[in-house]
């Protein structure tokens, strides 16, 4: 019979889509539906039909939530404005599992921090400007904490005292064999508080009356053995309170040697067997002999500070948890005082894309579309307002079974009750599509339908199939989109990349705001339970405080990707959700809500305009990126290497000669800035990389491009924006004296006919006040002074870039001797043909300056506009600048050795070394 039952099981699976469920059943015989019946009820999951969602467990009971909300959420911070909102990260090192960790969660959080590895011999700069540098401590290892120094530790907790800010920590000792002369309990440091490590515990339960308590939220006793290994605490004072409490488990495994610790069951206390450790070793030697399964120990402990006035919070475990997740977030906003907490409220908006597009026999029926409309209903009573966005390809309407089209039909006819946003006519990728005019012709059927259709189109959203054209840009999409219907807002998972998820991020391209988009793990082909990735188990984990759970608690704004698939069939979307949000109303605080996506498009930005920049990246270096990248461009006409200047530094000179390299070509020039693009300067940088593209020849496979623009060097973002752009390429940076930069600026700007430059002598401009001098004369100053900072500009351009990707040019030097300063630039620059300059290059006496030889054998020289002819600087001009920059240039030569570079002669001389 076990066999039979078992047959019809698996045929019925094989043949059981969901469309055909009711005529499987109809046409078995009744035995058989008997036994399916019966084993339906006995598993725990089904492939089957699982569209009875409530039926299923793994959600909590919230019933035993015993704290009341509003005062939770009351938790006031106190004002401090004297701290800035970083966290101190002390890590043992970068590598371990547990310091990666704690860096994802910060990154998750978006909380600023810095970080300082191995072991403190000392402390960073703490303060500065009166002001403390950091919000909040974390230590990896509360033994690295109470290991420091007195010195470092006295300073530390000052610092804590004097600035209001409190240490969190973690407690979890590697296993160790457990040697004999160790006591199995420990003292930790100096403080009134014992711990045991490497322990097995069971039945998690949060202290509803724990202060740092903010998102997190008490539900219910987690119970069960929980997994890894567990530290837990023993106090001997009031400055302690219990966070969190666990008792150890019955199955008690000790540590690696299995032999050191038993349980004993006469005593019911765990205890050493070993005839030279008395039982005083036992855990704590305070269990009450009677029931140790009751006895509930500490496993995340707050130190209110009535010992030594310093806040803290340690946890005994080491972040694998789900709950300390949540309770990390609260021990940093509680200890920081708020200075970095997340708030309370989470946007989240569910998009189901593809909707009348699908395999026939996996789209809806008339049943599913009422269920998700149901669904909708009962969201809006925890997401006051919540809306599902439809978004629909028009062209595969009614391609379905007939029971798929009455469905479509029904949607339709509900159309009033969802929100819409456009996908393409038929699912066309946008970069398929090579010109605007081919592309807007092809949406606008799109759009015909929903006029046809009276689709509620308000909320100027649009998402693009497979994310084509959003990130990387493909302008036409962004060009039609505005005209065709309008948008403002989209969202992607593609930028700056997929992975790590957590490091998704919003941009503003074109006036449209892109927005990150979350993956809740459904996908098209999600469609049956039990054939959900990993199982049911792994949906069941992602839920309850897994992945899903976690991009809610991160997430101030969670964009969510289903499909039509997912809504169909097993109707996995809806059991997600609503376990999920569940979970999340039980263990949490957040309050979710809704906004419509322009109005989510605000807000992200509001709270992040450090993002609306977008950081272009290389297409081709990200596999997903060069899947949704148009055929007809190419990655290759980007440069190997930039040119970066400062100003008035010979650049101009440098990219003449390298034009001259048979294997070198640079950009076509620009009518506005001639050789310069300065693309990564200004706003063209906004105009995206296809623009920037557009300058550069296709190479051919010996060809090396390059670019220059001397406003690159002393500009803030620029850096960063090659490096995201150009990650492999090599960064030029031509140096003279600072002085003399500054003079040929000055008398650059008195050959424009600058007034200003005009007006004031070179003396009075660089000796101006900053304060009180007419804005024009503080402008030129800093024109003609700032750029002179080389060491503080190149320290942003080594950041994310290998040493010998940096290649330092001796500007005067290149005057001198071009030919050799031209041979150390081809070797720096890894050019496989080195020629030589010293044939192609001569010094012109007319000019005072080296001039190529032509052909003709003439000599042709850079125009009348470099190496102008102007009177030397003035002597008190030249004793001003050279204390003014004296401690600059120290730092530059420091930093020259330290990178390995040639120090420039100039540099040499100045400082006598
Ligand atoms: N071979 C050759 N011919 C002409 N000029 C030369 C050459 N080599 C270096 N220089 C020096 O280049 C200075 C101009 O620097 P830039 O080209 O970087 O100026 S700019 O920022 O692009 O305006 C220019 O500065 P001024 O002398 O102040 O005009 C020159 O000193």
């Amino acid at each position: 019979m076990q066999a039979i039952k078992r047959n019809m099981w698996m045929k019925v699976r094989k043949i059981a889509s969901p469309r055909n469920i009711v005529f499987t059943l109809t046409s078995l015989a009744t035995f058989s539906v008997f036994y399916m019946f019966i084993e339906w009820q006995n598993r725990e999951t089904t492939s089957f039909h699982i569209k009875d969602h409530h039926s299923f467990k793994p959600v909590p009971d919230c019933s035993l939530g015993r704290v009341n909300r509003n005062e939770i959420q009351a938790v006031k911070f106190p004002e401090n404005t004297q701290t800035r909102q970083k966290a101190l990260l002390f890590l043992k090192s970068p590598q371990t599992q547990m310091g990666r960790k704690i860096v994802v969660l910060l990154e998750s959080a978006r909380f600023k921090f810095n970080t300082q590895n191995g072991e403190i011999k000392n402390l960073p700069v703490l303060i500065d400007d009166n002001k403390g540098r950091y919000g909040v401590i974390i230590f990896e290892d509360m033994l690295s904490y109470t290991g420091l120094h007195q010195w470092n530790r006295d300073l530390l907790d000052k610092y804590c005292r004097d600035f209001n800010v409190g240490i969190v920590s973690f407690l979890h000792p590697k296993r160790t064999s457990v040697s004999h002369d160790v006591e199995f309990t420990q003292k930790l440091g100096n403080f009134p508080l014992n711990y045991a490590s490497n322990l097995k515990v069971k039945d998690y339960e949060l202290n509803a009356t724990a202060g740092i308590l903010r998102i997190a939220r008490p539900a219910e006793i987690i119970t069960g053995v929980l997994p890894n290994d567990w530290t837990v605490f023993e106090f001997e004072h009031n400055t302690y309170a219990p966070v969190s409490t666990v008792r150890l488990a019955q199955a008690y495994e000790a540590h690696d040697t299995g032999q050191d610790l038993r349980w004993d069951k006469n005593k019911a206390r765990p205890f050493r067997q070993s005839p030279s450790v008395n039982r005083q070793s036992s855990l704590f030697g305070l269990f009450p002999s009677e029931s140790v399964t009751d006895h509930r120990l500490p496993a995340v402990v707050q130190d209110l500070g009535k010992y030594d006035q310093v806040e803290r919070v340690i946890f005994g475990e080491a972040l694998k948890f789900w709950l300390h997740q949540v309770l990390f977030l609260d021990a940093i906003s509680y200890l920081s005082r708020g200075r970095l907490a997340l708030p309370l409220e989470r946007n989240v908006q569910i998009d189901i894309d593809d909707m009348f597009v699908g395999v026939k026999g996996t789209r809806m029926t008339s049943d599913d579309v009422t269920a998700l409309l149901n669904f909708q209903e009962e969201l809006r009573e925890t997401i006051p307002g919540f809306s599902f966005q439809l978004g629909f390809s028009g062209k595969f309407i009614f391609h379905g079974e007939p029971e798929e089209t009455e469905a479509e039909r029904l949607l339709l006819k509900l159309h009033d009750k969802f929100q819409w946003f456009p996908h393409m006519w038929s699912h066309m990728q946008a970069h398929w599509f090579k010109n605007v005019s081919q592309l807007c012709s092809y949406m606008d059927i799109n759009r015909q339908f929903a006029v046809r259709h009276k689709l509620n189109m308000s909320h100027g959203y649009a998402v693009s199939p497979h994310h084509a054209g959003v990130y990387p840009v493909h302008q036409p999409l962004y060009d039609c989109w505005h005209r065709i219907w309008n948008i403002t807002t989209t969202s992607t998972e593609e930028y700056p990349h997929l992975r790590p998820d957590h490091k998704r991020r919003g941009f503003i391209h074109d006036n449209i705001k892109v927005l990150p988009r979350q993956t809740c793990g459904l996908f098209t082909h999600t469609m049956i339970l039990d054939k959900y990735p990993g199982g049911p188990t792994t949906l069941h984990e992602n839920i309850n405080g897994g992945l899903l759970f976690q991009t809610f608690l991160f997430n101030q704004f969670n964009i969510y990707m289903t499909h039509l698939s997912n809504y169909g069939n097993d109707r996995l979307a809806i059991y997600t959700f609503r376990r999920a949000i569940k979970f999340v109303q039980c263990w949490t605080n957040l309050q979710l809500r809704y906004d419509p996506p322009e109005v989510v498009g605000r807000k992200y930005f509001e709270l992040y305009p450090e993002e609306k920049d977008p950081l272009w990246t290389n297409p081709c270096l990200d596999k997903r990126h060069k899947e949704i990248y148009s055929e007809d461009k190419t990655c290759d006409r980007l440069p190997n290497f930039v040119v970066v200047g400062p100003q008035k530094t010979g650049t101009t000179a440098l990219y003449w000669f390298l034009n001259m390299h048979p294997d070198v070509e640079s950009n076509r020039p620009s009518d506005k800035t001639f050789e310069e693009v300065q693309f990564f300067s200004g706003t063209n940088y906004y105009k995206g990389i296809d623009w920037y593209m557009d300058y550069f020849p296709v190479p051919s496979i010996d060809t090396i491009l390059f670019e220059k623009s001397a406003t690159y060097f002393d500009q803030e973002v620029v850096p960063r924006r090659v490096a995201a752009l150009l990650p492999k390429s090599h960064v030029v940076v031509i140096l003279i004296d600072p002085a003399k930069r500054a003079y040929s600026w000055y008398q650059h700007m008195r050959s424009h006919d600058d007034p200003t430059a005009l007006k004031y002598s070179f003396y009075q401009v660089v000796n101006a006040k900053r304060q009180g001098s007419p804005p024009a004369l503080i402008s030129l100053q800093r024109r003609c002074l700032d750029p002179g900072f080389y060491a503080y500009h190149l320290e942003r351009w080594t950041d994310g870039r290998r040493s010998d990707q940096i290649v330092i040019v001796d500007g005067e030097m290149l005057k001198e001797k071009p030919a050799v300063v031209m041979q150390h630039v081809q070797k720096a620059l890894g050019f496989k043909n080195i020629i030589d300059y010293s044939k192609k290059l001569k010094f012109d006496q007319k000019k005072g300056f080296f001039c190529q030889v032509t052909e003709q054998k003439r000599l042709k020289c850079l125009g009348k506009s470099k190496g102008r002819l102007y009177p030397d600087m003035d002597d008190k001009s030249q004793m001003f600048l050279t204390k003014y920059y004296q401690v600059a240039n120290t730092k530059l030569l420091q930093m020259l050795k330290s990178m390995n570079k040639p120090v420039p002669k100039w540099l040499e001389e100045q400082q006598g070394s």
